[in-house]
């Protein structure tokens, strides 16, 4: 009987708790969403990972990874996914999975989604900032990729399909749009590769227009690192490699957080 009272009590300990944790969270939600400065989240790494650390009991909401397949994909942008993803699992023939040689990497559309404190954090952050690539809501219409890296060879490739919202000369991809695309998937590299790097350098050389709606590759490699200093290549292709599009090097400097910051 006493048994049976302790653990009715207990479960409406946890029903009330549950309930106020909820109202806690969908208030916080509603704050955060009127792009106020609260709770405290940073997804840091542009493209490759989301460190979201919030003070109990708060569980901010999952953001939307736009590295993952939506309807407008084409066929060819899918099968170029699938094609790397199968590369990052393996299944051995006992029919366990195990880790390949590649690693898709998440992308988000923010690069500081929430935050408090700090006055550092708070200088760096923008409510309304949002990462240049993921700021175009309507799917299809703009930049549309997913980046894979493989570690072992220090090489990196990106499935990029270019929306409308990106036209440059009639029916084919703005070229400051193929710079953008090369800076984003060069700097994830980089970082990737030596941590925290800015652009110091990006030479581009146009080879051959880009039709726009068509998918293409951006392959990046590693040419040498140098102190603070990282070498890429780049080359933008058509998915078979018959067609080289667009060709650039860039140089990536390592930074301290406090560069940013202007300290
Ligand atoms: C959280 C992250 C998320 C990252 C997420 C990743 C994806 C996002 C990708 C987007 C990346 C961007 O668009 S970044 C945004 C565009 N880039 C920028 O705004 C950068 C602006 N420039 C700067 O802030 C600065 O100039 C730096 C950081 C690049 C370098 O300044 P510094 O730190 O004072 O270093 P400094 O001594 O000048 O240079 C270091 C070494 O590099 C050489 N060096 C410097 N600049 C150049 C240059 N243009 N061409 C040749 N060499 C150069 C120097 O000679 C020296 O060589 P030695 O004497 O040692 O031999």
């Amino acid at each position: 009987m006493l048994r049976q009272g302790l653990l009715m009590a207990r479960g409406l300990c946890q029903l009330m708790s549950n309930k106020l944790s909820d109202s806690l969270h969908r208030n916080i939600m509603k704050h955060l969403n009127g792009n106020t400065r609260s709770g405290y989240a940073w997804t840091s790494l542009q493209n490759i990972r989301a460190v979201t650390m919030s003070p109990w009991p708060f569980t901010p909401s999952q953001p939307r990874d736009y590295s993952l397949p939506n309807a407008s994909w084409s066929s060819e942008m899918q099968r170029l996914y699938e094609h790397y993803n199968n590369m990052c699992e393996m299944e051995t023939e006992g029919g366990k999975k195990i880790k390949g040689a590649w690693r898709r990497l998440p992308s988000y559309n923010r690069s500081l989604k929430y935050a408090t404190g700090g006055q550092c954090l708070s200088k760096l952050l923008q409510g309304k900032a949002r990462i240049f690539t993921r700021n175009i809501e309507e799917q299809g219409a703009g930049f549309e990729y997913v980046v894979f890296i493989n570690k072992q060879e220090k090489t990196c490739v990106c499935v990029f399909q270019a929306g409308h919202l990106l036209e440059g000369p009639p029916g084919h991809v703005h070229g400051g749009a193929i710079a953008t695309i090369i800076d984003s998937v060069t700097g994830t590299h980089a970082t990737y590769l030596s941590g925290p790097v800015m652009t110091a350098n990006l030479t581009i050389n146009y080879r051959s227009p880009i039709p726009l709606g068509s998918v293409v590759l951006v392959h990046s490699s590693l040419d040498k690192t140098e102190g603070r200093k990282t070498f890429l290549s780049c080359q933008v292709t058509n998915t078979d490699g018959s067609k080289m599009h667009t060709e650039a090097t860039g140089l990536f400097v390592s930074i301290g957080v406090g560069h940013l910051l202007g300290l």
